[in-house]
């Protein structure tokens, strides 16, 4: 299972998650979001993370040119669209050359039919909690909702993930397509800092499953 760690946004926290090797680090440029990158973040540190990690700007029904700009100031690999952004809004950027994460804000009432027309441009589904904000709320969403899913796109799970739920996220992908976890605010010091002995451990557990599971 992959991990990305979202809404980082202080240098030493980064270097210190690197050292982690997490898949994906996700950056967000919402400005209504308490985990918005403003200006004292550095352009030339993002862009000097190693390049086997990949960097994903998060963005909410922000413009096209604004994301392209960004994408090229800190040299992202991702966009992550966590808004209600249409499936053409993911093929223009697409053909840029973006690899696009569409975020779905899941409730019981979450119409799955509705990915038929995203699938064929995007390169990863998010499922994440419908909540108040449009991300990072904390609270995990019915996950059992995810058996009505039918599509061969990977998709990552987020949405309140904490080392309490781990074990049973790690246990649902044992019948679920999970290619990967998004976790944020449960591993937060302060939003936008992050709680790196958490993360180690978090780190840690799925690790080991991975291990265990590639031995058997
Ligand atoms: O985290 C935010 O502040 C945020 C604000 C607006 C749009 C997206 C945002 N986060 C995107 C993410 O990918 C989060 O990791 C995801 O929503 C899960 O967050 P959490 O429930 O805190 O684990």
């Amino acid at each position: 299972m992959k991990i990305k760690v979202c809404g980082m946004r202080v240098e030493e926290n980064i270097a210190e998650l690197i050292k982690l090797l997490p898949n994906y680090i996700g950056f967000i440029f919402y400005e209504k979001s308490p985990r918005f990158v403003g200006e004292e973040l550095d352009p030339e540190f993002i862009r000097n993370i190693p390049q086997d990690i990949s960097k994903v700007g998060v963005f909410v029904n922000a413009n096209p040119g604004f994301i392209l700009e960004t994408v090229k100031k800190y040299d992202l690999q991702y966009a992550q669209l966590h808004g209600q952004e249409m499936p053409d809004m993911c093929r223009i950027l697409r053909q840029k050359g973006i690899n696009i994460i569409k975020a779905f804000s899941i409730d019981n009432s979450f119409n799955f039919a509705m990915l038929n027309n995203y699938a064929p441009h995007c390169d990863l589904f998010l499922f994440d909690t419908k909540g108040d904000q449009p991300g990072g709320n904390g609270v995990p969403f019915d996950w059992s909702l995810l058996k009505k899913y039918d599509h061969q796109k990977p998709f990552l799970i987020g949405g309140g993930i904490s080392l309490d739920n781990i074990h049973e996220v790690v246990s649902l992908s044992v019948s679920l397509p999970i290619y990967g976890i998004d976790v944020n605010s449960q591993f937060e010091v302060e939003p936008g800092n992050k709680d790196l002995k958490k993360l180690e451990q978090l780190f840690d557990i799925v690790r080991i499953k991975q291990t265990q599971e590639a031995q058997a």
